[in-house]
């Protein structure tokens, strides 16, 4: 016992001095990073980490209205700076798109999730990322292969409109439907067929969901682990075994999915025609070949490829259709335009087909309003820069420290946006916006999807996702408030910013 205590309070004493000379005598933090509150070292540092990101927005904001629009605060043991201006956004991620592509070096826990970043989203801007990226792009979201997945969601579509359909009813009489968890499970039916090529059963969609969630929803419980590793592997045990344990979950209900689909490949039991039809991102991922290392991936890191697939593209766009669809029930004028807009397409047609999306700009103009009063994330993933950068000939941004955007900041900023809070798609609507660029290759005025060379691939999946349910669901059915049920907006975060009390409506079928 008393062996233990002295290399614990040894590790301890070594750890914290380590930290304090890296953080504070170290000369190359001296160098006009920018500015930020004053920070109590090493505890100061712990403080920041143990902090999420929804504690640490109002900070910042209070922050930039004293200090501008670049600060610095010390998140664990490297500076982590935070850019508010969409101006100095555009000259960092597009202008300089190259320096700003990097990510900073994965925390430990991390590594775990992303295999040593075998994965897009934490992969250093090189080669492996390169590879990762163009192969997501080029076979899974390419245009020609989102439109053969459209049977996909027809099969989702009819899986949500049923389930909400009997739902709303107890009897003849109309109850409110709690419709997130609908929502949710409706994109991982669309993602894990596109991830896994079959139309699995619902116990198995309901397991991998379950999983996934697990991992999402508890990951930031972890964050205590990355604060001096070695010292947390012996003082956290319980808790390093609890964040493995989830990742071995994980494991084992996608390493049968990707056997399967691998046993299938090579009894080439599919004729090729047959095969291109349902070409799913793992048979894309058996092909690919690590160049430097000359190798195939590992089953470990196509699980951690496919596990980013499904959590970028499931929770992300429930969250945005859960308040786009709030924001229709709170404001019945916007829904009763958009029905119009559907009818005068449609006609008595049952289903508003995703070849006739393009011809509602009204439709599009709401999911725009939704994106920017509501970003699913207001950040991005945090980004960080190749080499020691001067950004706007005043803020340095060092090499080691990480870079990361106020996006929900910028989709309210007032000198862009009147009445920023309001949700009002036709300014949308005006000729001169008619063309939005959601990218902000030319000017950022908002950055959901964020911008520049990390900007996220699937966001012309995830818009036509929500075009083709959000046309359906006001389609299908009336959505009205709950009697003294006021909708409400308020935020909560969790992997992203989703609404505190979910969504709750009464859900009238439509008479044509
Ligand atoms: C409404 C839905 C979505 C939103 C709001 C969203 C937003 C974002 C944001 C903000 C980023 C970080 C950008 C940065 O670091 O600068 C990102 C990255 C990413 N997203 Fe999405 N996303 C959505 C849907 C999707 C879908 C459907 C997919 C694919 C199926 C996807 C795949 C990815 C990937 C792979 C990355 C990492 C990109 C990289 O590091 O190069 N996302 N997304």
């Amino acid at each position: 016992m008393e062996f233990w205590f002295i290399i614990l309070i040894s590790i301890s004493i070594a750890a914290l001095l380590k930290a304090f000379i890296s953080v504070i005598i170290s000369p190359k933090y001296k160098t006009n990073l920018p500015p930020g509150p004053f920070n109590l070292p090493v505890i100061g540092n712990l403080q920041w980490l143990l902090k999420s990101f929804s504690e640490i927005e109002p900070i910042l904001r209070n922050l930039h209205s004293k200090l501008g629009p670049v600060v610095t605060l010390f998140i664990g043991p490297r500076p982590a700076i935070f850019i508010a201006d969409r101006s100095l956004a555009h000259k960092a991620l597009v202008q300089n798109g190259a320096i700003f592509a990097d990510r900073p070096r994965p925390l430990p826990t991390n590594k775990i999730v992303s295999s040593n970043q075998h994965n897009i989203s934490s992969a250093s801007y090189g080669t492996t990322w390169r590879l990762f990226r163009r192969n997501l792009s080029a076979e899974i979201l390419h245009p020609s292969r989102v439109k053969s997945y459209k049977h996909a969601r027809k099969w989702v579509l009819e899986i949500l409109l049923n389930r909400l359909k009997s739902e709303s009813k107890n009897g003849d009489r109309p109850v409110p439907v709690r419709v997130l968890d609908h929502f949710q499970y409706a994109m991982f039916c669309l993602l894990v067929l596109m991830c896994f090529g079959d139309k699995l059963d619902e116990s198995q969609i309901k397991k991998i969901e379950n999983v996934q969630r697990t991992q999402l929803l508890t990951f930031g419980n972890f964050n205590i682990l990355n604060f001096w590793p070695r010292l947390s592997k012996i003082v956290f045990v319980k808790k390093w075994e609890q964040f493995l344990q989830i990742r071995r979950d994980q494991e084992n209900v996608l390493v049968p999915l990707i056997r399967a689909r691998k046993k299938m490949k090579e009894e080439e039991s599919l004729s090729i025609k047959e095969r291109e039809y349902v070409l799913s991102y793992v048979d894309t991922l058996l092909d690919l070949q690590l160049p430097e290392e000359k190798r195939k991936l590992s089953e470990e890191e196509i699980v951690s490829l496919c596990s980013e697939f499904l959590n970028a593209g499931t929770d992300t766009t429930s969250t945005a259709l859960q308040w786009i669809m709030a924001n229709l029930v709170k404001h019945p004028h916007v829904q009763e335009t958009v029905y119009t807009e559907i009818r005068g397409v449609v006609g008595e047609n049952e289903e508003v087909k995703e070849e006739e999306l393009q011809k509602m700009p009204y439709l599009k103009a709401v999911i725009l309003e939704g994106l920017r009063r509501h970003p699913p994330g207001h950040f991005v993933l945090p980004h960080a820069v190749t080499e020691d950068f001067v950004l706007d000939d005043k803020y340095v941004i060092p090499k080691d420290g990480s870079v990361n955007f106020m996006v929900a900041e910028m989709g309210w900023d007032p000198k862009v946006w009147e009445d920023p809070m309001g949700f009002k798609p036709e300014r949308f609507l005006n000729d001169h916006d008619q063309d939005f660029d959601i990218t902000g290759s030319r000017e950022i005025k908002m950055m959901p999807f964020g911008a520049g060379r990390r900007i996220c691939p699937g966001f012309g999946l995830a818009m036509l996702h929500l075009e083709y349910f959000v046309a359906n669901l006001v389609w299908n059915f009336e959505w009205t408030a709950v009697d003294g049920d006021e909708v409400d907006l308020t935020e909560k975060q969790e992997f992203t910013v989703v609404m505190k009390n979910p969504l709750q409506a009464l859900l009238s079928p439509r008479t044509r």
